[in-house]
């Protein structure tokens, strides 16, 4: 109660959004979502060296070395003038139904594609609707479905489809489609990183946000997007991070009306 109090106390007499007192800091949660294997444990690594300098000057641990997360991982870090928590979910099927619970309450999407894993089509932008892969798909017993009404199962995400010429990118169009679909997301600024751009075999970010991305902004279930990016990066080298941090950062900020942050 004594902080809940101290917090209204403090936002009441900030200036222009400012906290008053060097101590209290504005706080911004971010989540980390995206396909299993796409990156979001090894990008939370890469932020953490980044803005989470170690005081025994001991070496940031190896990004590279992670396990599949079961259940979530989050990590603050203090930027000048904000913190963000940032929340680094599974993306396993059976993790995906999670993610729904986190949604209310963040104030950025961090959507991480695996840009090697996008299947070898020169044209990616022929890849099929969603709409017209689940009508034809919907079937079978392995199905999980979630607060939003979206369902996941191998069959709709298309992991035993022909996978091939695209990939998992069908499996990608339609988590991000069946995430935007939850009303409790409407707003919420959204990037996406195209990852492992270190990759020799990687698709390039103009072909992952016109053949993918893009359709979906602008499909039925993008309606509540208002602001969105699509950034290159590689989490394992660290390349692009700063970048995409900084786009949150702002973002976050320019949202604070419709999504205020919390006091700490
Ligand atoms: N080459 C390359 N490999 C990467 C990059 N980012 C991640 N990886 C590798 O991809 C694999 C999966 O990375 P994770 O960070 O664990 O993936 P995740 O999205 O957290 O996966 P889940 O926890 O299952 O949802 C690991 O072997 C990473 O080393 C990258 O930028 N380039
Ligand atoms: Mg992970």
């Amino acid at each position: 109660m004594y902080h809940l109090a101290k917090s209204l106390y403090l936002y009441a007499t900030s200036k222009e959004g400012t906290p008053s007192t060097a101590a209290a800091r504005f706080e911004y949660s971010v989540l980390l979502l995206g396909l299993d294997n796409a990156g979001k444990t090894t990008l939370l690594s890469q932020i953490k060296a980044l803005y989470q300098p170690r005081a025994d000057g001991a070496p940031a641990p190896n990004p590279g070395k992670t396990v599949p997360t079961v259940g979530q991982n989050v990590t603050t870090v203090s930027l000048p003038d904000l913190n963000l928590k940032i929340w680094d979910v599974g993306g396993q099927i059976s993790m995906r139904g999670l993610w729904q619970s986190y949604y209310s309450s963040c104030h950025a999407i961090i959507f991480v594609v695996d840009s090697a894993d996008v299947g070898q089509d020169p044209d990616i932008t022929r890849l099929p609707s969603a709409s017209t892969r689940r009508t034809s798909s919907i079937s079978g017993p392995s199905r999980t479905r979630t607060g939003s009404g979206e369902t996941f199962s191998e069959e709709t995400v298309g992991i035993n489809a022909a996978a091939g010429e695209f990939g998992r990118l069908g499996e990608c169009q339609e988590v991000l489609e069946s995430v935007l679909q939850s009303a409790d997301v409407a707003g919420v600024p959204i990037l996406v990183l195209a990852n492992k751009q270190d990759r020799e075999d990687c698709v390039e970010v103009v072909r992952i946000k016109e053949g993918f991305v893009r359709k979906v902004f602008e499909g039925e279930t993008g309606g509540g997007v208002r602001d969105s990016r699509v950034l290159p990066v590689s989490a394992l080298l660290g390349s692009g991070v700063q970048a995409a941090v900084e786009w949150v950062q702002s973002r976050v900020k320019w949202n604070k009306e419709s999504r205020p942050p919390v006091m700490r």
